[in-house]
């Protein structure tokens, strides 16, 4: 480091004029390792440099026996901002043939330079998770044995032998899913021919870990999401490696080295402000250093208290690429799927879907709050904060185009854009034992769930009762659910007789809020005619959602019949049929 001192003064001595800017904006790279001989390069990065300051600069690096290296061409590299970010799902990178036609997809857009952020491969978090619940009761003997964990550990071998074990042991296993996910990830390795080093210290440590779960016979929210945290870094460290070897030149980086603090709430982390500035200055600073294409991992953060690692939830990736296209300030971010862009709703409860060409961030964000698996139920919060557009496209079909996410759009043609489906949802009713005009019942009610940590979906109230569903994404494990509804209604049954009522389902209508009675009209005529009886109804204060209540066992049937209705009927035949009442449900 001497050197680098003694040259830094030198350059001050000789070139006054840049050596202010020398300071905050060089960074130096030691190049050769014998320690006596350190051999330092100069990357004046984003200088532009006058043909005397580059002169005096020269100068100053032969008097200090100090490389200046491709000064010229690392400026022009600097010069060229980093774009946008492209988030990559684990159904985009499955497999290593998938793999490679990502690394394609993002090399055929050769104007952007983009951050790339990319979650586990296909199931693996899910497989995880599995393997960590076994962990718990098989004992530290049998770990080797996990299905999981070999599935895990088979993606990284490259070994023909296995290869053919995997098939015998595919054809033979009762267990096809599993198996030929062994196969998938072993073939993946195989394909990329990247080196299996990159990922071997975390398969070690996977084990290590599953043995002490095995050993503590528990699995607590904090290891479960260092657990999950091996699928992401594994999958951005296999993907880096086999960017570097087509040429494309990248670098991995893990989000919880790189600035994204959370909260400490394992399982379901928020990101905290200082998350932006510290991530810009690590990704910044790399890239004006030494360009190369940031491959991030997705999901995982950094508790600021505990340091540990934390996850922001399933599907948190979205919300990494928001808050890295917030931080950079970018002018655009892209999340990668498996379908053609925000549906119409969710394809697998009714297949004739179609895409959403445009939606606004708070139609995107209550969408996803409200159950569709598309996108982070948190992630347009960066976005909206930052005013970045965010495209929604699919990587098995790149021509496809998409959903638009803005600001603003033009409503006066929308009804309704989506249908969403929360299933499973506990609803309390609540009715003060008070007399009428009680004042601080609501308060009280509320002040219960804040107590207990639970938050609260869907509300409607009277002057003397509420009705109101609660968030199951908050509760993470079964039994704590059951658990935890019975303390509430215990508290709640301090100040109101409480009816608990399980197994329902939130459908959301997201859409043009300022047409609420003629979505309400249609609605409600195809509910009576599928003879089913709306149990709670409210419309949130964003004016782009109206939510109805109805049974479990119903749900289903009811957004197909609304899917009918509202998107495979013209608009203008909608607004007649309603005028004249002239309108039936198609069922
Ligand atoms: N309204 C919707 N629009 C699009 N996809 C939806 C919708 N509702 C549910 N989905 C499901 O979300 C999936 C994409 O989300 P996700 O699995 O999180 O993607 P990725 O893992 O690639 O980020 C789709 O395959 C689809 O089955
Ligand atoms: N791998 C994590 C994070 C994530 O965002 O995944 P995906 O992008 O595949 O939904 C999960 O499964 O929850």
């Amino acid at each position: 480091m001497a050197n680098a001192l003694q040259f830094c003064a030198t350059v001050q001595a000789a070139s006054p004029v840049f050596s202010k800017r020398m300071h905050c904006q060089s960074s130096w790279h030691r190049q050769s390792s014998p320690p006596l001989n350190y051999n330092y390069k100069f990357v004046a990065t984003s200088l532009v440099l006058s043909k005397r300051s580059r002169r005096s600069l020269k100068v100053s690096c032969e008097a200090a026996n100090v490389d200046l290296l491709e000064t010229n061409k690392i400026d022009k590299e600097a010069e060229k901002k980093i774009t946008c970010v492209m988030k990559f799902g684990g159904s985009s990178v499955a497999s290593a043939e998938r793999m490679r036609e990502v690394a394609e997809l993002i090399l055929s857009f050769p104007n952007e330079r983009p951050v790339i952020v990319l979650s586990a491969m296909g199931k693996t978090t899910n497989k995880l998770l599995l393997a960590g619940e076994k962990a718990v009761c098989c004992g530290v003997t049998n770990v080797d044995s996990i299905e999981e964990l070999g599935f895990i550990k088979e993606l990284h071998k490259a070994v023909r032998i296995l290869i053919l074990a995997s098939f015998l042991f595919y054809y033979c296993s009762t267990n096809h899913k599993i198996q030929l996910i062994i196969f998938c990830h072993i073939r993946t390795v195989k394909e990329l021919e990247v080196d299996e080093s990159v990922i071997a210290k975390h398969l070690e440590e996977l084990e290590q870990l599953l043995k002490g779960i095995a050993m503590m016979k528990e699995l607590t929210p904090r290891t479960k999401d260092y657990l999950v945290s091996f699928g992401e870094c594994m999958s951005t460290r296999i993907f880096a490696a086999y960017m570097n070897k087509i040429g494309a030149k990248a670098r991995q980086y893990d989000a919880f080295e790189i600035g994204f603090i959370t909260t400490d709430d394992f399982t379901n982390a928020d990101i905290l402000e200082a998350t932006y500035p510290a991530v810009a200055k690590s990704l910044l600073g790399d890239w004006i250093s030494d360009p190369a294409i940031p491959i991030v991992t997705g999901f995982l953060g950094k508790g600021w208290r505990s340091c540990a690692i934390t996850t922001l939830g399933r599907g948190g990736s979205d919300l990494t690429a928001t808050t890295i296209g917030k931080a950079l300030g970018l002018s655009e971010i892209q999340v990668w799927k498996d379908v053609d862009g925000v549906l119409t709703c969710d394809p697998n409860i009714y297949p004739h879907a179609e895409p959403v060409p445009y939606l606004t961030f708070d139609e995107a964000a209550e969408l996803a709050y409200f159950g569709a698996q598309v996108l982070h139920p948190q992630s347009m919060r960066p976005a909206r904060e930052g005013d970045i557009p965010v495209r929604v496209k699919n990587s098995y079909n790149p021509n496809a185009p998409g959903t638009l996410i803005t600001r603003a759009r033009d409503m006066s043609k929308a009804v309704l854009t989506s249908i969403v489906l929360k299933r499973n949802v506990t609803m309390l009713d609540i009715v003060s034992t008070r007399m009428l005009g009680q004042f601080g019942f609501l308060a009280k009610v509320f002040s219960t769930f804040e107590d207990l940590g639970i938050s609260v979906d869907v509300v409607a109230t009277s002057e003397v009762s509420i009705s109101l569903t609660l968030d199951p994404s908050k509760l993470w494990s079964r039994e704590l659910i059951q658990q935890e509804l019975d303390h509430v209604v215990e508290e709640l049954e301090k100040i109101a007789v409480v009816n608990l009522l399980q197994h329902r389902s939130i459908i959301s209508l997201i859409g043009n809020v300022q047409r609420s009675s003629l979505i309400l009209e249609k609605a409600f005529h195809v509910l009576r005619t599928l003879g089913v009886n709306v149990q709670m109804i409210s419309q949130g204060a964003s004016k782009v959602n109206i939510s109805l209540i109805v049974n479990d066992d119903e749900a289903e049937q009811c957004v197909k019949s609304l899917h009918k209705a509202f998107f495979e009927t013209d608009i203008s035949e909608l607004e007649w049929e309603c005028v004249s009442g002239n309108g039936s449900a198609s069922t």
